[in-house]
């Protein structure tokens, strides 16, 4: 008997999920802004948070803000693909536009801590691309954080002071970079972003590849 032909399931391309963290102040979202500006293939996941919105901050734009109780009823019925607490405000990732864009293969931006990244990193592996940006001195860093003038002195303190805790988790993401010169920092993003679409566009090339090579129906 011949033995059946194995069917092979064709894949559908999926987005990359491009993950940026840093500390508070070292530019992660200035760099995702421009990155967002010069590349219309990719959306940003717009976070839901319990924070007091910030003078320059547009609802639904920068974030959904909500109430602690709106908050826990999303986490609670599962509507959030993560969350976590960061300088005592929750924070969390809207579910259903990341599958979403996932399944149709765009690509998506997430402005997220370290506490964020490793619940992605867990639960969706192979689409995350992280990136972590760090201060060229932990005295830019304060700077920055002053010159940005939207917190309080005493949100800024606190916001130092989790600074090196943050830092510490370096090593779990995929790229590091220096944000000194702002240019020379979205260079670099903007070749890993380059890079891992060529990867992941070649992954699934070869995937059709194999899958035609698959279905050859062989002479003998
Ligand atoms: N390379 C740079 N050189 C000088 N200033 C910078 C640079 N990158 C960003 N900044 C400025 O530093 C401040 C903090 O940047 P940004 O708001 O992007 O930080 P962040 O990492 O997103 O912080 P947070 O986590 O608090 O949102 C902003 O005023 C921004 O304009
Ligand atoms: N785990 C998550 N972290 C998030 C999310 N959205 C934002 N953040 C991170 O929180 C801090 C503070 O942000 P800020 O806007 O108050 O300065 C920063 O590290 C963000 O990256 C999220 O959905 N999940």
């Amino acid at each position: 008997m011949k033995p059946a032909k194995a069917s092979p399931v064709p894949i559908a391309r999926r987005g990359l999920m491009l993950v940026i963290s840093s500390p508070s102040g070292a530019g992660k979202s200035t760099i995702a802004r421009t990155l967002l500006a010069q590349d219309s293939q990719i959306g940003l996941s717009v976070s839901v948070t319990t924070r007091q919105r910030r003078p320059s901050e547009v609802e639904s734009i920068h974030y959904h803000f909500k109430s602690i109780r709106e908050f826990e009823r999303l986490r609670d019925s599962d509507a959030l693909l993560e969350w976590a607490e960061v300088h005592g405000n929750f924070y969390g990732t809207p579910r259903e536009p990341v599958e979403a864009a996932m399944a149709e293969g765009r690509d998506m931006l997430f402005d997220i801590d370290w506490q964020g990244a490793q619940q992605l990193q867990e639960k969706m592996s192979a689409d995350v691309v992280s990136i972590f940006v760090l201060p060229p001195t932990m005295t830019e860093l304060q700077s920055r954080l002053h010159r940005r003038a939207e917190d309080s002195e005493e949100v800024i303190a606190k916001r130092l002071a989790n600074s090196r805790a943050e830092i510490a988790h370096w090593r779990e993401y995929d790229y590091v970079i220096v944000n000194d010169d702002l240019d020379t920092a979205f260079d670099a993003v903007q070749s890993i972003v380059k890079a891992e679409r060529l990867r992941r566009d070649r992954r699934h090339g070869i995937y059709d590849f194999v899958t035609k090579l698959l279905e050859e129906t062989p002479v003998l």
